[in-house]
């Protein structure tokens, strides 16, 4: 093995991730040679529908599973927040690389938080679980759909469309948007995505070549809390388009995972979180997720996907 091919989507955010990855795989092997091979998905292409309306799991990285399949590309780099937690037959997730920051982050140019906006103000989101939580906490504000990659979403805001609208953290980070975010929301105010700033690496399953390479590139820490907060969803049935948090830390060898479900409105938010050991994260995340049921998360997520999303 000397050469590895690494498919990506074209956003900035994608490529500065797959670039990550090079890079990482360069450091740990200088002779080996890495390329990237950038395609779009149909999460890319189709710009004009919320994203919770289009549906189908997968919508960022589809294609570039089906390029593995296909012996054109030996890995795929994906933001663990947009991977289902299912794989397809042959491909399997193999490595989850250090966390950035995985907070919400609040970017406007006249207000600095939340508290700040005046009532009413427009607020661009398009995720249902970022406007479940702000609309909990102030139910008198407008939120607005916002699509598109980072840049995208930045230039709408300057363009005046919005007082305010939220974003990733990480996203802003990487991309050295940095001195965009006005404030952080605390993970209390804004319960993060599963997966929400973590990078992680698909592969096929059977390729033993390149799992042996991927090795140097994984982060434990951040593999237990990913697995934990995706075990939940999983359990939860949750695409990633839904009202649903799932956040872990780790804290010496306990791991102390926290959950959402919420309705679009904001008006019912059930929580709960758990701590135990970090060696049965998945677990915590299936327990977690049988407490939310138990405690009506069903029919809230029923009543979500009623609504035709
Ligand atoms: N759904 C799009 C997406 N996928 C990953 C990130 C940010 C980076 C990350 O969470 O790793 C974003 C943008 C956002 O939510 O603002």
């Amino acid at each position: 093995m000397n050469k590895i091919r690494i498919a990506t989507r074209k956003s900035a955010l994608a490529m500065w991730q797959a670039e990550y990855v090079k890079a990482e795989l360069l450091r740990h092997h200088p002779q080996l040679t890495v390329e990237l091979v950038p395609m779009s998905t149909q999460g890319d292409k189709i710009l004009d529908t919320p994203l919770a309306k289009i549906g189908g799991k997968g919508l960022f990285v589809k294609e570039l599973e089906q390029a593995m399949l296909d012996g054109l590309a030996d890995i795929a780099v994906h933001s663990m927040k947009d991977v289902p937690v299912e794989f397809p037959d042959g491909l399997m997730l193999h490595t989850i690389c250090p966390r950035e920051n995985p907070q919400d982050a609040f970017v406007s140019n006249q207000f600095t938080c939340l508290d700040e906006l005046p009532h009413g103000a427009v607020v661009g989101t398009s995720s249902l679980r970022r406007q479940c939580q702000l609309k909990a906490l102030r139910p008198d504000l407008t939120v607005r759909d916002l699509r598109g990659n980072v840049n995208t979403r930045l230039a709408k805001l300057d363009n005046g469309e919005y007082a305010a609208i939220i974003l990733a953290a990480a996203g802003l980070i990487r991309l050295g948007f940095q001195q965009r975010i006005a404030s952080l929301l605390s993970v209390e105010t804004s319960l993060p995505a599963n997966g929400q700033g973590a990078v992680g690496i698909e592969c096929r399953s059977d390729d033993f070549a390149v799992q042996q390479l991927l090795k140097p590139l994984e982060h434990s820490e951040t593999r237990s809390c990913v697995l934990a907060e995706r075990a939940m969803n999983r359990k939860l049935q949750g695409g990633c388009q839904v009202p649903i948090g799932a956040y872990a830390e780790i804290e010496g060898d306990t791991l102390w995972l926290r959950g959402l479900v919420g309705s679009l409105d904001g008006s019912e938010i059930i929580r709960h979180q758990l701590k135990g050991p970090v060696a049965e994260a998945e677990q915590l995340g299936t327990e977690l997720a049988e407490y939310l049921l138990q405690q009506g998360a069903d029919r809230i997520l029923q009543a979500v996907y009623q609504a035709g999303l």
